[in-house]
């Protein structure tokens, strides 16, 4: 019992100071954990009461049902779960909640249900997670769990007065991970080299979205290094803001990278549906985007991509940093980057000039974005971006009216045309804007272990609402398909993809008779960009549409975005190397375990403005609006 207890405690320390840490011990495989929550002793309860369960273990979280609970008798669950691990510094936390007897808010449970599969018993009641209490917290590390089976009961917040009895079964069965071992659900999202999927892994029914790029147009845009560098970041670090890295491999013709699923949608859309965030909502965001580049700086890396399009709402409400592509790795202390690269509303003077760049360009970037939040608007926008650009470089800081005079002054540091004077640019970098009055309030400990409210939860009904994400994508019946055979690429052109994976996925085998398949050692570091700022620009930006609809479970019998049968989901077999061929060119691996989840197509309601019009009735407003002038040195 005591090594329980010390253990528990060891893993909370552990989770604290590791909360934000080097990727090191990564398992390269198959590997699993079957978690089964059996019980909970010895609560001391008044009053009749719902409780129910949290685990969560690297980004996955899932909620138990809820069971209601009327005297002091032990509470059964036997409900069992799946995650899948990829650290040997994973840690999985249990927590146990206590909510009001009376509520039966089902879709708020589910919001939370995330990647939910659940066994043994059925959901009693749903329960609204905004109003629960914390019971207690039990963190049970790798080291706990790594052995095959472990069955014990482990004391809440390290007191033995309540304890929870614990069932974990760690399987790794050596397996590489490959694309025969996903599902495709739809696609969620569309960048320059290809584009992203919801999928799901079939023997553990996790949810991911897969981030698939044509080798052949990675090889036309020169962007191969981008590709690597991405890969290689997101393998490499853990954050709790950035988005975490599960798998990477190739088929012949595309990189396929798996990432968690984050399913609350782009920042962008967000704001778009409130037009501006209060101060205070942009100080959450603002603070947590800090905390991400402030860790990609302190290892050396410039992130050069800041936006709202980059800037995804996980399902609790939190920000996700994703599109690690632009990064510039290993920039020591005092040393200049050329790379013209950047969304045109967020590059820095230094980098239109050309002049040498550091770090301190993601500073003005998140300037920008800051004034955008509260205004609406970048600071320099115009519809033109060489106008925009002059903007930039000459044009006086404008402010809102109502901008409290910490913000402004926070903006007008960020803003700071010379770098050096940035706010930021100093040695300690992010602590020098941590120091800012406008963060006087900010707990940045419990910030980081996210312990602090999001200002608002996406609100989804189930894990498959794709409520936040582009229809344009989602209604896309033609997704880009990572098996195709019939690549051009030449034998050259596949060695520049060497080391790209660190599993030799079968598919590439397969369908590649010719190549030996062998997957050799990442040597690219990447970042030679020599992207023009204009190129990011959305010019046919995604039109937002809301979707909505009844409910949605994952086996399909209910859902917001209604299943119907469409032909791309025939699962028409056609007895090739486990595969299933559908019509509409996409090959899915066979998952004798799980039902195909039934085609799902969106009802769509609401019609949200596109960036660039959104941008543009802005500007006009903001000629007017926008009266308050601040010199760069103020
Ligand atoms: N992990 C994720 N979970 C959910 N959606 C995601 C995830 N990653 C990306 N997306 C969606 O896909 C879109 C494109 O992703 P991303 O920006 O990484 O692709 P890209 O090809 O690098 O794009 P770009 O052309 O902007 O560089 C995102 O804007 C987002 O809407």
């Amino acid at each position: 019992m005591l090594k329980d207890i010390y253990n528990s405690l060891l893993s909370k320390k552990q989770q604290e100071e590791h909360a934000w840490s080097l990727n090191e011990d990564i398992l390269e495989n198959q590997a699993q954990l079957f978690f089964s929550l059996k019980s909970i002793k010895g609560l001391k309860i008044d009053e009749p009461v719902r409780i129910y369960c949290l685990a969560s273990l690297e980004k996955q979280s899932i909620q138990t049902s809820s069971i209601i609970v009327r005297d002091q008798s032990p509470i059964e669950w036997n409900e069992g779960y799946t995650f899948d691990v990829i650290s040997s510094k994973s840690v999985l936390a249990l927590s146990i909640w206590q909510g009001n007897f009376n509520q039966t808010n089902i879709s708020d449970s589910s919001s939370k249900n995330n990647n939910d599969v659940k066994m043994g018993s059925p959901v009693i009641s749903g329960v609204n997670t905004n109003l629960a209490k914390l019971i207690g917290k039990v963190y049970i590390p790798f080291l706990t769990f790594k052995k095959q089976f472990c069955d014990q009961w482990f004391p809440l917040n390290g007191s033995p007065s309540v304890s929870i009895h614990v069932k974990l079964s760690f399987t790794n069965s050596g397996k590489k991970v490959s694309v025969n071992d996903f599902i495709y659900l739809r696609m969620i999202g569309r960048g320059a080299f290809g584009q992203v999927n919801l999928v799901k892994k079939i023997d553990t029914g996790r949810l991911y979205a897969m981030k698939i790029i044509k080798k052949d147009r990675c090889l036309n845009m020169n962007a191969v290094g981008h590709t690597f560098t991405e890969r290689k970041l997101l393998k490499k670090y853990y954050h709790p803001f950035i988005v975490g890295l599960k798998y990477s491999f190739q088929t012949q013709d595309s990189l396929c990278m798996v990432l968690d699923y984050i399913g609350g949608g782009e920042l962008f859309y967000h704001i778009s549906e409130r037009e501006t965030f209060s101060e205070e909502t942009a100080r959450f965001y603002i603070s947590q985007i800090m905390l991400a580049i402030g860790f990609l700086h302190e290892h050396g890396v410039i992130y050069r991509d800041l936006k709202l399009e980059n800037l995804l709402m996980d399902l609790d409400g939190n920000i996700c940093l994703v599109d690690l592509g632009l990064c510039k790795e290993d920039v020591k202390e005092g040393q200049y980057c050329f790379t013209m690269c950047g969304s045109p509303e967020y590059v820095a003077p230094e980098i239109i000039t050309g002049t040498g760049y550091s770090r301190s360009v993601d500073w003005w970037a998140l300037g920008t974005l800051f004034y955008e939040m509260i205004a609406g608007l970048p600071p320099f926008y115009s519809e033109d971006p060489h106008e925009m650009s002059k903007l930039i470089l000459s044009s006086p800081l404008k402010f809102p009216p109502n901008i409290s005079k910490n913000a402004a002054s926070l903006i007008s540091l960020l803003l700071n045309r010379d770098p050096t004077k940035r706010l930021g640019s100093g040695e300690s970098d992010v602590e020098e804007i941590k120091a800012h009055p406008f963060f006087k309030s900010m707990n940045w400990s419990k910030l980081l272990n996210k312990e602090v409210d999001p200002p608002f939860k996406p609100h989804l009904i189930g894990p498959l609402d794709l409520s936040y994400f582009d229809p344009a994508c989602t209604l896309q019946s033609q997704p880009i398909n990572p098996y195709t055979t019939n690549s051009n690429l030449s034998e050259s052109d596949q060695m520049a993809f060497q080391g790209f994976s660190y599993s030799a996925p079968d598919i590439f085998n397969l369908t590649n008779n010719n190549s030996s398949g062998s997957i050799g050692v990442n040597t690219s570091s990447g970042g030679s960009a020599q992207n023009s700022p204009y190129n990011s620009l959305r010019n046919t930006p995604p039109s937002f549409m809301k979707i909505s609809g009844s409910n949605i479970f994952e086996n399909g019998r209910m859902s917001p975005i209604s299943f119907s049968s469409s032909p791309s989901y025939n699962n028409n077999n056609n007895n090739n190397n486990n595969v299933n061929m559908n019509h509409s060119g996409w090959v899915q691996p066979q998952s004798p375990q799980s039902p195909q989840p039934l085609p799902q197509l969106p009802i769509l309601s609401k019609l949200q403005e596109t960036t660039f019009e959104r941008r543009r009735s802005l500007s006009v407003n903001a000629q007017t609006q926008f009266t308050m002038v601040l010199g760069d040195d103020e």
